[in-house]
């Protein structure tokens, strides 16, 4: 079962990450991220959702034509978890 971050742990993992904000009266982090057109924006989803199925740990997304509105979270962990860094530092690496 994962467990969900705090403390410094979880100060140093939001730390280590740029662009994202925490979510109000949630323990979950956001970021839109913004692609040339919508054909980049949905490979960067493909390639995203094929490290999701291999994590067992999904994105919840939003995507209008270039625009993806990301929103991470460990729903087993009601909060925010290693896997949501591990997820969120792949994204910014593909974006
Ligand atoms: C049963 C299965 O392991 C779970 O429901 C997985 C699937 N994907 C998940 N995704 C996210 N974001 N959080 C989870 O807790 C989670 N759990």
């Amino acid at each position: 079962m994962v467990k969900a971050l705090s403390g410094a742990a979880r100060e140093n993992a939001l730390a280590s990450l740029s662009g994202w904000e925490q979510v109000e009266g949630r323990d979950a982090i956001r970021k839109i991220f913004q692609f040339r057109d919508f054909n980049a924006a949905f490979g960067f989803m493909s390639r995203v959702a094929l490290l999701a199925e291999k994590m067992d740990h999904h994105p919840e997304w939003f995507n209008v034509y270039n625009k993806v509105d990301v929103t991470l979270s460990t729903h087993d962990a009601d909060g925010l978890s290693e896997r949501d860094i591990k997820m969120a530092k792949a994204m910014d690496a593909w974006a």
